[in-house]
């Protein structure tokens, strides 16, 4: 399913008006009939009481519908309007001209205390404050409406999106609304799916309010949950070298978990043969956990990371290598820092850099320009910093924009970690992942996603499909973990253990409770 920003969805909100005559009207009715549907659904309308918060736009709008559809429905329903009546126009204000002829109160709020008890006695409240028209953190009234709203306990059906979350950021603006359902209109807004707003937003479903396919899924639309396709079939004539070859340049003294989990993760994801290149004195330790790996061991420095006069070996290396994996648990050692900037600039083929290696090519980013293979990086938000230049809060407000003009001016695919990752292309594509939970925000898990990456790769997927695949199976291995040994403590092991079980998974067909989560939004 396509992802919108605020600006996408008004353009094809004027696109349905003028180029398809769909007056502003029926995408109202449209949006206001399903949401009512799911308060149906969710809470039961006939005999139940309602309140409904309405501010001055559009949103308001669409909660005078959902109120007018209770009272036909049996449900006993009263509005508040949190903005002068005067400023509705279009199809909001022909709402409110219904609303006022119609037998429910309509009270204009001027201070939060009258609408204590109506929230107190009633069944559920629908929130129609704000969508995507917000634009500046929520204050005053609104601000105290939304704590008692948020205080009160009830059931709360946000419409298009929880009032004070950004639509293109998902960041709180102030204070948002916590809901328990949200009914996203034409497509989900990047708000709806980014944290902290997708948090906010309870169960979501998405109405297409009568927009047809083609504008929906138009390929102007870049942004789209991550949702791969199946993985090749697996040849029962394969052998070790037809499941992918990957050489992890990767250990330091102090890091010996960072490449033994990439290398075991490659395995594990369903690679071939797994090489490590790691410090020569590392090598026993790692073995006694990896057996699986081939050890490739490389003389250090004195501090015992990789040193620089390993170059030839490793390169000659690369050459016979499907993929390789520059980074997990190097150091900052300057000595090996200059080994990593020479080495991408020279291997030859798709080149993974992740962790320490990013640290390396941050003030160097001609050198990740300049390759002739692909090039993958995996940042999380402080690597991410580094390589854009932007401080962590500025990529929060603007996390999906700055990935798609760091992946372009790169030219390289970019998966950015975090809660719900995201995965640009050179190209202004981004996949919005939603497998994963808050566990594997542990120390490895970023280097067992490497390793997962490069087995798909290994198995035949292009490079683009490899790390969807990748980035999917990850955090699907780290649901499947937490499923059995809970979220809290859950390490790199554990989502390591999992891999398996979440290739089997992936084959097989999901559990529906995460074949639901990972689509996101229900379609109405
Ligand atoms: N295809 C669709 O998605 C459809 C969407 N609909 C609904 O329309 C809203 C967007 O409507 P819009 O009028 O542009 O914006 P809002 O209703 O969100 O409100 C804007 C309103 O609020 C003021 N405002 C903004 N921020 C603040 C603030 N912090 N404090 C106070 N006031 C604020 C602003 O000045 C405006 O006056 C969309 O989300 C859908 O719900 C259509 O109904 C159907 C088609
Ligand atoms: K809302």
């Amino acid at each position: 399913m396509r992802v919108c920003s605020v600006q996408e969805m008004r353009a094809m909100d004027r696109y349905a008006i003028e180029n398809l005559a769909i007056p502003e009207e029926v995408l109202m009715e449209n949006a206001g009939l399903a949401s009512a549907a799911v308060l149906n659904r969710e809470i039961g309308i006939p005999g139940k009481r309602f309140v409904v918060f309405c501010g001055g736009g559009n949103n308001g709008g669409d909660g005078f519908v959902v109120a007018r559809k209770i009272l036909s429905d049996g449900g006993s329903v009263k509005v508040f309007l949190l903005s002068d009546p005067g400023k509705f126009q279009g199809a909001a204000r022909t709402n409110l001209e219904i609303m006022k002829r119609l037998s429910v109160p309509l009270v204009r709020v001027d201070s939060p205390e009258q609408i204590h008890q109506d929230i107190s006695h009633c069944q559920g409240i629908v929130d129609a404050i704000f969508g995507t028209g917000l634009d500046r953190p929520v204050g005053g009234l609104f601000k105290e409406v939304i704590e008692r709203i948020n205080a009160s306990g009830k059931k709360v059906l946000s419409l298009d999106i929880p009032s004070g979350i950004n639509g293109d950021t998902g960041e709180v603006l102030g204070i948002a609304v916590q809901a328990d359902y949200t009914v996203t209109f034409g497509l989900p807004k990047i708000g709806n799916l980014l944290y902290p707003g997708f948090a906010r937003g309870g169960k979501l479903s998405v109405c297409h309010i009568s927009f047809p396919p083609d504008l929906q899924e138009g390929p102007s639309l870049k942004i789209c949950l991550n949702s791969p396709p199946p993985a090749p079939p697996r040849d029962p004539d394969a052998h070790k070298g037809s499941m992918g070859e990957t050489l992890f340049i990767a250990g330091a003294a102090n890091y010996f978990g960072a490449p033994c989990f990439a290398a075991l993760s490659f395995l594990k994801a369903g690679g071939g043969y797994s090489r490590l290149a790691a410090p020569a004195s590392m090598i026993p330790s790692i073995a006694q956990k990896g057996g699986e790996i081939v050890f490739v061991p490389q003389r250090e420095t004195a501090a015992g990371s990789l040193s620089g006069d390993n170059y030839e070996t490793l390169l000659s290396l690369s050459a016979k290598m499907d993929m390789v994996v520059l980074g997990p648990g190097l150091s900052l050692e300057e000595e090996t820092q200059a080994l990593v900037r020479t080495l991408v600039q020279e291997i030859p083929c798709p080149l993974l850099i992740d962790g320490d290696g990013l640290t390396a090519v941050a003030s160097r980013l001609d050198l990740i320009r300049e390759r002739k293979a692909p090039t993958i990086l995996t940042p999380h938000l402080g690597e991410m910093a580094r390589i854009s230049g932007k401080s962590v809060p500025e990529i929060r407000r603007n996390r999906i924009g700055l990935l798609q003009e760091t992946a372009a001016d790169l030219q390289a695919v970019i998966v950015l970690k975090g809660a719900h990752s995201l995965i640009g292309l050179p190209d202004g594509r981004v996949y919005v992942n939603l497998s994963g939970n808050a566990g594997m925000a542990t120390a490895g898990s970023g280097d067992v996603l490497t390793g997962t990456i490069a087995a798909m790769y290994g198995q035949g997927l292009p490079v683009e499909e490899a790390v969807c695949k990748g980035v999917f199976l990850h955090g699907l291995s780290g649901d499947l973990a937490a499923e059995v040994r809970g979220e809290d403590g859950m390490t790199a092991s554990d989502i390591l253990d999992f891999l398996p079980e979440a290739r089997k998974a992936d084959r097989a067909g999901l559990p529906e409770h995460l074949r639901r989560r990972y689509a996101g939004a229900e379609v109405l």
